[in-house]
């Protein structure tokens, strides 16, 4: 296989390879771009129009969607996989993913859009590494663009596997890119309410891709992952890299939609959490529960019907969000 299929391994070495731009027997181009990022470009003859950006690693810890993304490199490599869309692979954080934690100084997903240049420290140079990245690949006129930035969560969830759709003024939720998403075994889809600053929230907003976080399974070490499942999730990306995808497929079968009805932000110190400490990730909360309390008697009181939790976290620095109350939506606003 070529060396520079091995993405991960010298990534997770930190070694930069000796040589920068590698072709498959099949003609299919690898270019190392910096640390922990690499395109793939197939010949012109054979370039569909699609550029697919596949993040993972954003959160050091969370392996088995960086071990997925290795899969599709060695395939790409060894000629197994012949792609027909351009595909930028990137690691997120390597300096984290070396060290197994979810980041060191700071989380590199609460640094895109604009937050990186209000911070100082390696991890908002990396995210504005990153961001360059996405900036460049994503600059070429008359493609489709997409990005999946791949994660898994820090606790067990009722629903497995899900989607965090980004939201911008004006724009609408795609339907064809939610069946896209069942038929990669998505369960649910979480249509955001809020410009955010997210990687995912970035390339949406800034770069007209269309973008998003897909949570995979809970976050476990290298290696250790033989319980998150992510067959489905393996085929249809291949099948969007070589061009394989059945055509008119709008099917939102097994597809949950919810929306983002508020984020419960950590003002302070005294923010307080009334959860248990191993709650799942859409567990039901019923009206008038008291979910939060912070300084100045700020409190958070449950008054959505068929409200849900997700990403609790009270560990997470002030100002920063330590959960989303999400609630049913019937989808009637797609486009
Ligand atoms: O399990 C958790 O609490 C967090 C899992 C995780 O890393 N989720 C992403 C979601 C990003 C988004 O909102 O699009 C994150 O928190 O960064
Ligand atoms: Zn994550």
């Amino acid at each position: 296989m070529l060396a520079l299929g091995k993405l991960l391994e010298l990534t997770l070495t930190d070694h930069e390879p000796a040589e920068k731009t590698q072709v498959t027997t099949k003609g299919t181009r690898l270019r190392w771009l910096g640390e922990g990022a690499l395109e793939v470009r197939p010949p012109d003859s054979e370039d569909c129009g699609l550029d697919l950006l596949l993040s993972a690693g954003i959160h050091g810890n969370e392996t088995a969607p960086i071990e997925l993304l290795e899969r599709l490199l060695h395939g790409v490599a060894d000629g197994s996989i012949k792609p027909k869309a351009r595909v930028l692979f990137l690691f997120g954080n390597p300096v984290a993913m070396r060290k197994g934690e979810r980041f060191i100084e700071q989380d590199i997903n609460r640094l895109f859009n604009g937050r990186h240049e209000l911070s100082s420290g390696f991890e908002a140079l990396r995210a504005a590494e990153l961001e360059q990245f996405a900036r460049v690949f994503f600059s070429k006129p008359g493609r489709s663009r997409l990005h999946y930035d791949l994660h898994t969560a820090i606790r067990g969830s009722k629903i497995e596997q899900f989607a965090l759709y980004p939201y911008k003024e004006g724009r609408q939720h795609s339907r064809r890119q939610l069946a896209r998403l069942a038929a990669a075994g998505m369960q649910a889809v979480l249509l955001q309410s809020k410009p955010s600053i997210t990687f995912s929230a970035f390339t949406y907003e800034q770069l007209e891709a269309e973008a998003f976080t897909l949570e995979l399974g809970k976050a476990r070490p290298f290696g250790q992952n033989e319980q998150v499942n992510l067959d489905k999730l393996e085929d249809r990306l291949i099948r969007i890299i070589t061009a394989e995808e059945p055509e008119d497929e709008d099917s939102l079968e097994g597809l949950q939609l919810f929306s983002v009805s508020r984020e419960i932000i950590k003002h302070s110190d005294s923010f307080h959490l009334h959860l248990p400490a191993d709650i799942e990730n859409f567990s039901e909360l019923s009206k008038g529960y008291l979910l939060a309390e912070d300084l100045a008697e700020m409190r958070w009181v449950v008054e959505e019907e068929g409200a849900r939790i997700i990403f609790p976290n009270p560990k997470v620095k002030n100002g920063l969000r330590a959960g989303l109350l999400i609630v049913p939506d019937a989808g009637q606003r797609l486009s």
